[in-house]
């Protein structure tokens, strides 16, 4: 079985500068990493077989984009093979996370691996597009500036602090923000550098606020701690600490009802970091020790 994380990603900064004919928005968004997320198994299987355990409630597996990224790609190559793919689900759905446009990414980068295609990072991510705006990103596995629909990919180094996630336990419909006539569309389309040096925004944020007073809530609790804010278009919100410690002596004091993790901010995808450890092998780690020795 080759096992391979799905992590959570942060919107460090998210500003909307501008819808598209298509209905699409673009966007000025600092994508990071955290070492937490998801975990998918997979097995060969016969004759193009596709099979996904265990279901996630309330979504049929054909809508599930792990079988739908599977599926594309076998189409997009003329693929026979198949794959039994098992799925821990950790990362809360909508909220924020990207957990499933993650997901969608760790199956392409792993049944590319499996079934032996030989596409390379920047075809895969062009595939993913076509599954949602956030996966080139997990695809290619660099903490990054984002921009058009989250498509054009500037590799960045934003210091990696320890996070404090919380969970409203609200799911926010991402396609519900985007159409919000109130969604403030209009940000100006600044250099990565002239973004870094402004404060760190969400243009959501004040929207889904509003819509969503859990979120709120939550928000005005974490603030009293450390500077927040929230992630994509909700449900989550996160604060940065110095240390773990920190971090979870926060989550020690959470209010009932919210859900959170703690976890470091990563700029290079665990997924990637994995990918290396399988291409050393275990004949490589010998090496390296007897080199040491
Ligand atoms: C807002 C972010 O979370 C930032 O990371 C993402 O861009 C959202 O990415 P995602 O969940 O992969 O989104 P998709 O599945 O591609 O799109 C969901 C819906 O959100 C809207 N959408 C999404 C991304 C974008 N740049 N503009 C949009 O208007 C579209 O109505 C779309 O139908
Ligand atoms: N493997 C999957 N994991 C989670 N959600 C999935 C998956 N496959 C399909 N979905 C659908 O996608 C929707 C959004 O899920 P996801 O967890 O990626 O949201 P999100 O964290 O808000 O993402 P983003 O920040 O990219 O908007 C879910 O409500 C669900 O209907």
């Amino acid at each position: 079985m080759m096992t391979l994380p799905a992590p959570a990603k942060l919107n460090l900064f998210l500003y909307v500068t501008g819808r598209r004919d298509d209905g699409y928005h673009n966007l000025q968004t600092l994508f990071q990493f955290l070492d937490h997320g998801d975990e998918l198994g997979f097995e060969p299987a016969p004759d193009g077989e596709l099979a996904l355990g265990p279901a996630l409630p309330g979504l049929a597996p054909e809508q599930n984009l792990i079988i739908r990224a599977a599926r594309l790609l076998q189409s997009k190559t003329g693929c026979t093979k198949g794959a039994r793919i098992h799925l821990t689900k950790r990362l809360p759905m909508g909220g924020g996370l990207g957990g499933g446009s993650s997901d969608a990414a760790t199956t392409l980068v792993a049944l590319n691996r499996l079934w032996r295609l030989g596409l390379t990072l920047p075809q895969l991510a062009r595939l993913g597009l076509q599954l949602g705006a956030d996966v080139p990103v997990f695809i290619h596995g660099q903490a990054a500036f984002a921009e058009g629909v989250g498509e054009r990919l500037t590799p960045a180094t934003p210091p990696e602090p320890w996070y404090l996630v919380l969970n409203p336990g609200v799911e926010v419909a991402t396609a519900a923000v985007f159409q919000d006539p109130a969604l403030p569309r209009s940000s100006p389309v600044l250099s990565l550098e002239q973004r870094l040096s402004l404060p760190w925004e969400n243009d959501c944020e004040a929207l889904v606020k509003k819509r969503r007073p859990e979120v709120a809530k939550l928000l005005g609790w974490l603030l009293e701690y450390a500077p927040s804010r929230m992630t994509g278009t909700g449900a989550c919100v996160f604060a940065s600490f110095n240390s773990r410690e920190a971090a979870e002596n926060v989550l020690a004091k959470a209010p009932p009802g919210s859900q959170g993790f703690v976890a470091k901010g990563c700029n290079r995808s665990p997924l990637q970091t994995a990918l290396a450890v399988l291409d050393r092998g275990p004949s490589s780690d010998k090496k390296d020790q007897a080199a040491m020795a």
